[in-house]
């Protein structure tokens, strides 16, 4: 085959699926750059996911754009966002992004701007920021720790939404996916204060849904149980637990971003349309049982 006929068939492949071409790419993506754009399930979507950078946000934000939507990365560091950005292009996926600590007002109208850019609305959100800077017992917790903690994980998910809002109902609806924890069935020992931050995502998912639902809005809770990434590897209680997690439930081993990517998309596609207000556990086991 000559180069020219070479070109003809690069040219007649939709310019997102190019970048596949020209890279060795792992087997997970050679799956999804064989969807068409009609067949993605979040395609013509705009979505934006907070803490997207890295980890499980990162893996949420990659899974999203495969599958059509595009995606408005954020999180604090420009260098970081800069860094996640330039990878999900380069792997041919539409995507911005924008630095946004969730905790500052005037950073989150900031990534709403960003995201309305791309086709004048809203679809998804997706809140995964989470932050736990205290490994300790909970009543030593100071003011500061507590503000903190309820601040990034709890009241800005609220906050974002609210900023969000106007631009999902001119869509006609959307749909929100809460990063809560297993933690909020589980507690664990010296994360009390992270702890009841994520059990009160809980009842924000349950009252976001039914405050919502007449708009057209569903919320939902992912609910991660030990997944490999900075934040729990950092942090030695987590994988300390396996070996309980075995013992009581036969777990066997710490789970991947990516597990947890896939049911955001779920739910926020089209085969979740029926479904609000639940608080759905990854985490190889149901503490639920
Ligand atoms: N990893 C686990 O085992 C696990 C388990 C249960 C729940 N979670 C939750 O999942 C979420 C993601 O955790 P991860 O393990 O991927 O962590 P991670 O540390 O790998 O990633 C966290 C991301 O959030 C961003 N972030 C932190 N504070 C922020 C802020 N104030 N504003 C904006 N962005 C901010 C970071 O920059 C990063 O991109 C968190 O809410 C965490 O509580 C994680």
């Amino acid at each position: 085959m000559g180069l020219s006929s070479m070109a003809t068939i690069f040219r007649s492949i939709p310019r997102a699926f190019r970048g596949y071409l020209c890279a060795p790419v792992p087997l997970s993506a050679r799956k999804f750059s064989q969807l068409t754009d009609e067949n993605r399930t979040l395609a013509g979507k705009v979505a934006v996911v907070t803490g997207s950078t890295r980890g499980i946000g990162f893996a949420i934000a990659r899974r999203m754009a495969r599958d059509g939507a595009h995606v408005v990365i954020s999180s604090r560091k420009q260098e970081n966002v800069k860094e996640a950005v330039d990878i999900l292009k380069e792997e041919g996926l539409s995507v911005t992004g924008t630095v946004c600590h969730v905790g500052k007002a005037e950073d989150r109208q900031h990534l709403v701007t960003t995201a309305l850019k791309h086709s004048g609305g809203i679809d998804f959100l997706v809140c995964v920021a989470g932050v736990n800077p205290l490994v300790g017992s909970t009543l030593a917790a100071s003011e500061q720790i507590w503000d903190k903690i309820l601040d990034v994980n709890v009241k800005s998910p609220a906050l974002l939404l609210s900023q969000v809002l106007p631009h999902m109902e001119n869509r006609g609806g959307g749909c929100v996916v809460l990063v809560s924890s297993a933690v909020a069935y589980l507690p664990v020992p010296r994360l009390g204060v992270y702890n009841t931050s994520k059990t009160a995502l809980l009842g924000l998912c349950k009252s976001l849904a039914v405050e919502l639902a007449p708009k057209g809005i569903r919320v939902n809770c992912l609910a991660p149980g030990i997944i490999k990434t900075d934040f729990s590897l950092r942090e030695e209680t987590m994988p300390n637990m396996l070996p309980e997690l075995k013992k009581v439930f036969g777990v066997q081993r710490l789970g991947e971003p990516e597990e947890c990517a896939g049911l955001v998309s779920f739910l926020c596609s089209s085969d979740g349309s029926y479904i609000t207000g639940e608080n759905i556990v990854v985490g190889g086991f149901s503490p639920k049982l």
